[in-house]
C-alpha cells in the first residue's frame, strides 16, 4: 500500500502497533515518577539524534550515538524497579496463568486448599484484629517464598490460632515484621517484606500496609494486614490493597483467591 511518498505493508502496521503498546506500557509504569522525566529526556535526545543523523551531521551524530550508548546502561540502572515490575507483570499475567500445561508442569498445589489450615489463620486474624494488635500474615499460593522466609526467624511449625495470636502479641520477641505460611506450615516469623513505593500507593498508608502491598506485587501470595491503629483487616493481592474486609467475608475471600486461577480478587 502507498500513502503519499511512504510505502507501507502489513508488517509496518503490526510493527507500529506493537511499539505503541510497548511505549504505552512503559508510560503506565513510569507515570508520575521521577523516572518518567528521565524517560522523556532520553526520548527527546533520541529524536534529536534521528534528526541530526537524517541531516548528515557526522560529528554530532557520533557524539550523540556515544551518549545514547552510555545512556542505555544508565537507563537500566535508573529503571531497575520499573523493569522488574514490568517483567513480573508479563511473567504472571501471560504464560503461567493462561497456560494449563505449564501450570501442571510447575505444580498445582496452591489450588488444593486442604492442609492450608485457613480456618486457623482466619480465626487468629479475627482475634488479633479484635484486640487491636498489628499483624502481617503471608499465605502462599504458587510462588516460592523461600527468600522471604530466610529474612526471618525460622520456625517450621504447624499453623494454629493460639500460635499466631501469641506471636503477634506485643510482648512477643517475634511480633515485629511478617509471618510467612507455606502450605499450612508457619515457616518463619519476623520476616522482612519488600515495601511498595509506586505512585499508586496512597501516601497516607503506613509501612505495614505498604509491606503487604509490596509482597503481593512481588509474588502471588495473599497477605493479611491487620492494623494496630484501627483493628481493620485488609487483604493485599496482586499489588492491590482491599481494605476493611468484613469478618464474615474473610475466609471466603481468601479461599476464593487461593483456589482460583484468576489473578484479581473481587472488590
Ligand atoms: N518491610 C516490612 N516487612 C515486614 N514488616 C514490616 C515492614 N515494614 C513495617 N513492618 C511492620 O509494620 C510495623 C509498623 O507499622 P506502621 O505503623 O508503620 O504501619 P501502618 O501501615 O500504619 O500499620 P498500623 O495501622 O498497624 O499502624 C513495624 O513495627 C513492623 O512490624
Amino acid at each position: 500500500m502507498r500513502v503519499g511518498f511512504l510505502n507501507i505493508n502489513w508488517a509496518d502496521v503490526l510493527d507500529v502497533f506493537l511499539v505503541s503498546i510497548l511505549l504505552y506500557q512503559v508510560y503506565i509504569l513510569v507515570r508520575g515518577s521521577i523516572a518518567s522525566r528521565v524517560f522523556l529526556g532520553y526520548l527527546f535526545v533520541y529524536v534529536f539524534y534521528l534528526v541530526v543523523k537524517g541531516l548528515g551531521l557526522g560529528l554530532l551524530t557520533a557524539i550523540l550515538q556515544y551518549f545514547m550508548g552510555v545512556g542505555a546502561v544508565a537507563l537500566i540502572v535508573i529503571f531497575q524497579q520499573e523493569i522488574r515490575r514490568f517483567l513480573l507483570i508479563i511473567g504472571k499475567s501471560t504464560v503461567y496463568t493462561n497456560n494449563g500445561f505449564l501450570k501442571k508442569m510447575m505444580g498445582n498445589s496452591a489450588l488444593d486448599l486442604k492442609g492450608k489450615n485457613l480456618k486457623e489463620i482466619v480465626d487468629a486474624s479475627k482475634t488479633i484484629a479484635a484486640n487491636f494488635t498489628g499483624a502481617l500474615i503471608v499465605v502462599n499460593k504458587r510462588d516460592d517464598l523461600t527468600k522471604f522466609v530466610e529474612t526471618g526467624e525460622l520456625l517450621d511449625a504447624r499453623v494454629s490460632k493460639p500460635l499466631l495470636v501469641s506471636l503477634f502479641n506485643q510482648y512477643s520477641e517475634l511480633h515485629d515484621g511478617a509471618v510467612v505460611i507455606v502450605d499450612g506450615v508457619l515457616k518463619a516469623a519476623r520476616c522482612v517484606l519488600p515495601v511498595a513505593d509506586g505512585v499508586d500507593v496512597p501516601s497516607s498508608l503506613g509501612f505495614r500496609h505498604r509491606a503487604g502491598m509490596g509482597m503481593s506485587e512481588a509474588t502471588d501470595a495473599i497477605i493479611i494486614v491487620i492494623s494496630e491503629q484501627t483493628g481493620k483487616i485488609s487483604l493485599a493481592v496482586e499489588g492491590e490493597l482491599h481494605s476493611n474486609i468484613p469478618y464474615n467475608e474473610l475466609e471466603s475471600r481468601i479461599e476464593e483467591y487461593l483456589a482460583s486461577d484468576v489473578q484479581r480478587m473481587r472488590k
